[in-house]
């Protein structure tokens, strides 16, 4: 969309466990930031793939609703054939698609490829993030352990990645000092 030198500037990547709360985070953020950020979902293509497949709408399925979960695993298991072929195929899709604002806020890293497509891509800009919480707090949010889904790739690839700009523990009681520690990272 538009090519600008400048811009993006700076690059959050943001990563964590199911219901770890990171649309949640990257709403806050986006709030904030307002127009000189842009949110974008590496998932976002597959989705799209998925709606116009199933005739279902695009919105819904990215929401935070039942049909994100009904659609999941098969997702899951279609984006894994494209990885395979092409490791950043949807990390690029994105980019591509995202207008070129000051600030990117990437709101669903799961893999080390992810990351490396966007170090290799942007060095210097990328920021990376990881949200942590409990399993308690997780299924107070409505995570239920689902095989296939919660001990896929797509969700542990990172759990030994230990290179994180910065680490959150969104429980919950943090009284808005996630969200400073995060704006502080994106000075440029
Ligand atoms: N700090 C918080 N305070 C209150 N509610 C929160 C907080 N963080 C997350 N939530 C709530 O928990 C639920 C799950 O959060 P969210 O959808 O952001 O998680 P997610 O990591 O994006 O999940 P998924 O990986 O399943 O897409 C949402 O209803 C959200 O509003």
């Amino acid at each position: 969309m538009g090519s600008d030198p400048e811009n993006p500037r700076v690059i959050l990547l943001i990563s964590g466990k199911r219901k770890c709360g990171k649309d949640f985070i990257t709403g806050q953020l986006k709030f904030r930031l307002g127009y000189e950020c842009n949110i974008l979902r590496i998932s976002e293509p597959i989705k799209k793939y998925y709606a116009e497949k199933c005739g279902i709408s695009l919105e819904e399925l990215l929401s935070d609703g039942p049909l994100k979960e009904k659609y999941r695993l098969e997702m899951i298991i279609w984006g894994e054939k494209m990885r395979s072929e092409d490791p950043g195929y949807f990390c690029r899709i994105a980019c591509k698609n995202s207008s070129r604002t000051p600030i990117w806020i990437v709101s669903d890293i799961r893999r080390k490829t992810d990351i490396e497509y966007f170090k290799k891509t942007y060095g210097y800009k990328i920021r990376t993030v990881r949200i942590n919480v409990n399993e308690t707090v997780r299924q107070s949010r409505g995570w239920i352990y689902k095989q296939g889904v919660d001990d896929a790739e797509s969700e542990c690839d990172l759990d030994d990645f230990n290179n994180w700009d910065l680490e959150i523990t969104n429980d919950g009681c943090d009284d808005g000092n996630n969200l400073q520690k995060i704006l502080a990272l994106l000075k440029f």
